[in-house]
């Protein structure tokens, strides 16, 4: 494919947010072309958004930012083409998909998209109609975007850049929130689509199992945001292994030889019950989302909540966070009616990770939103300082410390709202969706600090699209299915039991695929 004209050309270029910083682009050569599917790789911080944002032409305006050398579109200086048309060719989907609405309802923000396309409005309904099909949405095409699941929302941002029929599509970790079957099916819907309309297709992605027979090509960055490879992911991945894990890059897992963690469920033989909830019933105005819920958590538990986008994992997360609360049934947290507890008194011994980590923030910089916490605490300001210390070390957000917490990139948003919440020793944590976005390094950190508090006593729950995860580290799995537990059990039971997993969406760890896969060959 090299022998076509590139679609994107840089040479030497940098991008910086701040005239005295370190670029977050580091003098980028490299070319891109129509047609090929390029994997974007890169550590949390590496730059990977930043460029993507440089090559649909919204940055350096949108935050006055500063660069140097070339970046081409169609052999032109990009900053030479009127704004209309980068944003028609290029399509982006942001790591975000909120960020990207204007709309309330599904329908009106397609129909908004295709408004600015000129397109007449009796052709409208059915381009609609057959993008949410292609996303597997039609049957939200009335509803309020802002009331989906994060993983419903995704897929309405897809929906909408499909709709303008891009020459080349920039994917900022387009699978991050979707459930297993979701994600596979997304990856597979886009590539047929790809292959159909033949336009340029750029990927980030941490977690690469399911890109990477398509790719074409991969792209790496190092943390300083230059190029740490560009090659076949074939030559990559088998000749350049060490390279990419040094720099903390996943790769397929077929190529790792990565051990997990694996916990016998026997160490866990609690029978205290931390948590409890008794015929649960809520609802979102007249919709009834989670009904009939009975289930208890018990002290020690290392449990996760997994199932289909929009099955209910957040809300229930919330109720037992007590941000909501239930229509009808009880809860009972420490063996007191929720509604008894005072929020102060709650929050010292539980801590709750939002979905987004944008809605935890209150504080201008990192240091501040992780002291913040801990001053409540009452420690003392050696205390404070040593805590703070090593928990921006061991999310690595030290050289971030000073930065505002709405300005990092997306996997270190996230790990400072789970650093937050761990430098106290509650009873319970309760994570939503705690690693997604995050790299291999970052990943096990985390999940080797919240084993250590779970060692140390603490409950872990935390919803999670990665069975991985559930797998090594969990002895209690939640099935979700229409606002319903469908399971509640081991991990290795789940496992057995086919016809649950695929009805609720989810797939079987790697470990066992690859057994799998050994057995039928
Ligand atoms: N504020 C709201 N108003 C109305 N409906 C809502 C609201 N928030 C969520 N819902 C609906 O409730 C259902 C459950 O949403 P929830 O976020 O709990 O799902 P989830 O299992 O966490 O999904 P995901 O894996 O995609 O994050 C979804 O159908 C969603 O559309
Ligand atoms: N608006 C901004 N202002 C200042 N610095 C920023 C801004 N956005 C990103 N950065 C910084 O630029 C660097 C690169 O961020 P970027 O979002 O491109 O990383 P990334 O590779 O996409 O990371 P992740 O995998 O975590 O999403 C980070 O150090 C980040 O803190």
């Amino acid at each position: 494919m090299e022998n076509h004209q590139p679609i994107f050309e840089l040479d030497s270029f940098s991008f910086s947010f701040d005239k005295h910083d370190e670029p977050s682009v580091n003098n980028v050569s490299c070319k891109l072309y129509a047609e090929e599917v390029t994997l974007l790789l890169g550590a949390s911080g590496s730059g990977k958004s930043t460029l993507t944002l440089c090559l649909n032409g919204l940055y350096p305006e949108a935050v006055e930012g500063f660069t140097s050398g070339d970046l081409l579109y169609k052999g032109r200086n990009i900053s030479s083409y009127p704004k209309g048309v980068i944003n028609q060719e290029i399509g982006i989907v942001f790591q975000d998909p909120e960020s990207q609405f204007c709309m309330v309802r599904v329908e009106d923000e397609l129909a908004f998209v295709l408004e600015n396309l000129s397109i007449p409005r009796c052709q409208m309904k059915q381009r609609i109609e057959h993008v949410l099909d292609i996303v597997g949405l039609s049957q939200y095409m009335k509803h309020n975007i802002h009331h989906l699941s994060g993983g419903q929302k995704q897929k309405v941002a897809l929906a909408s850049i499909l709709l303008m029929d891009p020459q080349y599509l920039i994917l900022d970790e387009p699978t991050a929130n979707l459930d297993p079957i979701s994600s596979l099916e997304f990856i597979e819907t886009i590539i047929k689509i790809q292959k159909q309309q033949r336009f340029g297709l750029l990927v980030i992605e941490h977690e690469i199992d399911d890109w990477e027979p398509y790719a074409h090509r991969l792209v790496a960055l190092n943390k300083k945001g230059e190029i740490l490879l560009d090659s076949t992911p074939k030559e990559g991945f088998q000749n350049h292994l060490h390279k990419l894990t040094k720099n903390r890059i996943r790769v397929p897992k077929r190529y790792e030889n990565r051990k997990m963690p694996s916990r016998p469920s026997s160490e866990k033989e609690s029978t205290e019950v931390i948590v409890n909830l008794k015929d649960i019933q809520f609802n979102y105005k007249n919709k009834q989302i989670l009904n009939e819920l009975s289930f208890s958590i018990k002290k020690g538990d290392f449990c996760a909540i997994v199932g289909e986008n929009g099955a209910g994992k957040s809300t229930l997360l919330q109720l037992i966070a007590k941000l909501i609360k239930p229509v009808s049934g009880s809860i009972d947290f420490l063996n007191t009616p929720l509604s008894n507890w005072h929020e102060n008194e709650l929050y010292k011994n539980m801590g709750y990770v939002f979905q987004n980590p944008e809605h935890q923030f209150i504080n201008q910089t990192v240091y501040d939103e992780v002291c913040f916490g801990i001053k409540l605490s009452g420690y003392s300001t050696e205390e404070t300082e040593r805590m703070v210390h090593h928990l921006l070390t061991d999310f690595d957000l030290l050289s971030d410390k000073w930065k505002n917490p709405f300005s990092l990139s997306g996997g270190q948003k996230r790990r400072l709202s789970v650093a937050t919440m761990l430098h106290s020793k509650p009873d319970l944590l309760l994570f939503d969706e705690p690693t997604f976005g995050q790299d291999a390094y970052t990943t096990s950190q985390f999940m080797r600090k919240v084993m250590h508090l779970n060692d140390k006593g603490a409950t872990i729950v935390f919803v999670t699209h990665d069975m991985d995860l559930v797998d090594s580290y969990c002895n209690n799995v939640l099935v979700m299915q229409q606002g319903k537990i469908v399971y509640d059990g081991t991990p290795k039971a789940l496992w057995r039991k086919t016809d649950l997993l695929e009805r609720a969406r989810l797939r079987i760890p790697y470990r066992l695929r690859l057994i799998n896969e050994e057995m039928t060959i």
